[in-house]
């Protein structure tokens, strides 16, 4: 599986504001550019943070672009949720696209129940949080090659630290957020020591800001 982070953040880093409220950091353009990246995936992730606090429905991609990269249908969506807590009316279970809750054994039985009953495929990994490596690999078994996550900041460091992450590409908005409490594109506990290197593959000027396109480095 190719698993490319995208996200968009202001000059200082943030993802949105200490109320963690959705904030629109992309300009059209860059907007234009994440619908060709949802196109070319076969699945986009989110955290349940996410979920929570944006309701995003995840359904919005560039079909023309879709069509030209060779893929067919709708992207899947996927939610990592160690403890169910996705609302079974949350607009990422609304509508055809597919989602997947990644839940842990630490989920609620009627929680679980509640969001099959929404449509949700229902993968278990992990016994406190998600094991993302297991469940990304059963995503992988059930024909997901091309993984886009969008964030939040607490499940990309996550993913980055299980070493899961093989691109990275940033809006950097003209905007600045602040406030400690923000979320950042890396949240959790953070490094303190073999930082993840990151190799610059290219940047690109647009609405204002920059796309910074990074890989991983071995
Ligand atoms: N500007 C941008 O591009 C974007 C901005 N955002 C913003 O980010 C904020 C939300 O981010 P954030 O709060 O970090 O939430 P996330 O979306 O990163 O979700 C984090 C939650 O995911 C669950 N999770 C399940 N398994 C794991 C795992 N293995 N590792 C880490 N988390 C796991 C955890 O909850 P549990 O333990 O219950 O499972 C955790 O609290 C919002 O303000 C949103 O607007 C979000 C996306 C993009
Ligand atoms: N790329 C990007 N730029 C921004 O400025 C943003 N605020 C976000 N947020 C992400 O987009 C999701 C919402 O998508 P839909 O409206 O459902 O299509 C949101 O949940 C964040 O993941 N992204």
């Amino acid at each position: 599986m190719h698993v490319l982070v995208n996200a968009a953040m202001s000059a200082d880093g943030k993802l949105s504001t200490r109320r963690r409220e959705q904030v629109r950091i992309s300009g059209d353009d860059d907007f234009a550019r994440v619908d060709r990246l949802r196109a070319a995936a076969d699945a986009v992730m989110v955290g349940v943070g996410t979920v929570l606090a944006d309701d995003p429905s995840l359904v919005r991609f560039d079909r023309k672009h879709r069509q030209r990269v060779g893929k067919s249908g709708v992207p899947a969506r996927v939610v990592a949720d160690s403890r169910a807590r996705t609302p079974p009316d949350a607009e990422i279970l609304r509508g055809d696209a597919p989602t997947y809750v990644l839940a842990s054994e630490a989920a609620p039985a009627d929680r679980r129940r509640a969001l099959v009953g929404a449509g949700a495929g229902l993968v278990v990994a992990g016994e406190g949080r998600v094991d993302l490596a297991a469940a990304l690999g059963a995503l992988s078994d059930d024909g997901v090659a091309d993984l886009l996550v969008e964030g939040g900041g607490e499940l990309i460091f996550s993913l980055v630290e299980a070493g899961l992450v093989d691109e990275l590409s940033v809006f950097v908005g003209p905007l600045l957020i602040g406030g400690r409490d923000a979320p950042t594109l890396a949240d959790g506990e953070g490094f303190v020591d073999d930082f993840p290197r990151l190799e610059l593959d290219d940047v690109e000027l647009l609405d204002g800001g920059a796309v910074l396109r990074w890989s991983l480095a071995e």
